[in-house]
C-alpha cells in the first residue's frame, strides 16, 4: 500500500512546490494512472515513494514504513519491494539482455540457482525467451521496455512504478507494453504509471489520479485521460 499525507515536496532552490498537500491511498493490487500536464509533479510523486527524494512535509508510506523517516541503510530494502520502469529504458549498455535482468538479483544477493531459474521466467513473461544473449543496442524501443520490465520485475516487487514507459514507442509496439504491465497486475502487483498516452488511459479505464501544478485535482475510478 502507498499512502501520501498532505504530502508536499519543493525542490531545492525553487519558489513553487513540485508536489503541494497531495493526500491519497493506493492500495495493494491497485493499478493506477497518474496523468497532468508536463511539470505538474508526477515524477517527483513516483521519486518520493522510491525515497530519491524525502517529502518536504507530510508523510508517504510505503508497506507501512513512512519513507520520510527510513534510515538511509533500509532504502535498498524498501526499493526490492518496489520495481521502477522509465520511459527512456536505462539498461546497462554492453551487457546482454539476461546480464541485464540478472543484475538487480547478483545486487541483492539472491543465490546463482534463483537467478538461473527467475532469468529466463521473467524473461518469458516479457516475451524476450529467445533474446537473452542480444545486447540492449540490437532491441528495438519495444524490446528494450521488456528488457527494463524484466528488470524491474525479476525480484517480484509488490510495487511497480512506471514513469511514461511508452513516451518513446509508437501505437501498437506501446499495446504490446500495456499488455504486460497489465498481466504483471493480474498476477497481483500493484502498478502506479504516470503518462502522457490519453490512448492508453481512455482504453484501459483504470482508476485515474490527475496533478495540477502539484495538486491532486481528480480521482476517478474507471477514469479516462481527461485534459488536452
Ligand atoms: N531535481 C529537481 N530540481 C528542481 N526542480 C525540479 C526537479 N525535478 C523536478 N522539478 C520541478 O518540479 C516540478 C514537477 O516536476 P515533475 O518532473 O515531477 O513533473 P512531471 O509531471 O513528471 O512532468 P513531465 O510530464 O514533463 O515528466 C516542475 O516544475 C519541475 O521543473
Amino acid at each position: 500500500m502507498i499512502t501520501f499525507d498532505n504530502v508536499s515536496k519543493t525542490y531545492p532552490g525553487q519558489k513553487r512546490p513540485a508536489l503541494q498537500h497531495v493526500s491519497t491511498t493506493i492500495e495493494d493490487g491497485e493499478f493506477v494512472f497518474l496523468v497532468g500536464p508536463s511539470g505538474s509533479g508526477k515524477s517527483t510523486f513516483l521519486r518520493l515513494v522510491l525515497r530519491e527524494y524525502r517529502a518536504s512535509s507530510g508523510q508517504v508510506v510505503v508497506n507501512g514504513r513512512d519513507v520520510g523517516k527510513l534510515p538511509n541503510w533500509r532504502i535498498p530494502k524498501l526499493r526490492r519491494g518496489v520495481g521502477i520502469v522509465f520511459q527512456d529504458f536505462r539498461l546497462l549498455p554492453g551487457k546482454t539482455v539476461t546480464e541485464n535482468v540478472s543484475f538487480t538479483l547478483q545486487v541483492i544477493g539472491r543465490p546463482s540457482r534463483e537467478i538461473r531459474r527467475l532469468v529466463p521466467e521473467t524473461l518469458e513473461l516479457v516475451g524476450l525467451e529467445d533474446k537473452g544473449d542480444r545486447l540492449p543496442e540490437e532491441l528495438s524501443g519495444g524490446e528494450q521496455q521488456r528488457v527494463a520490465i524484466a528488470r524491474a520485475f525479476v525480484n517480484r516487487p509488490g510495487i511497480l512504478l512506471a514513469d511514461e514507459p511508452t513516451g518513446n514507442l509508437d501505437p501498437a509496439t506501446s499495446v504490446g507494453i500495456m499488455k504486460i504491465l497489465d498481466r504483471i497486475h493480474r498476477d497481483g502487483t500493484t502498478v502506479v504509471m504516470a503518462t502522457h498516452d490519453a490512448t492508453i488511459v481512455d482504453q484501459m479505464r483504470r482508476r485515474v489520479l490527475e496533478l495540477n501544478a502539484g495538486e491532486l485535482i481528480r480521482d476517478q475510478a474507471q477514469g479516462v485521460y481527461g485534459y488536452q
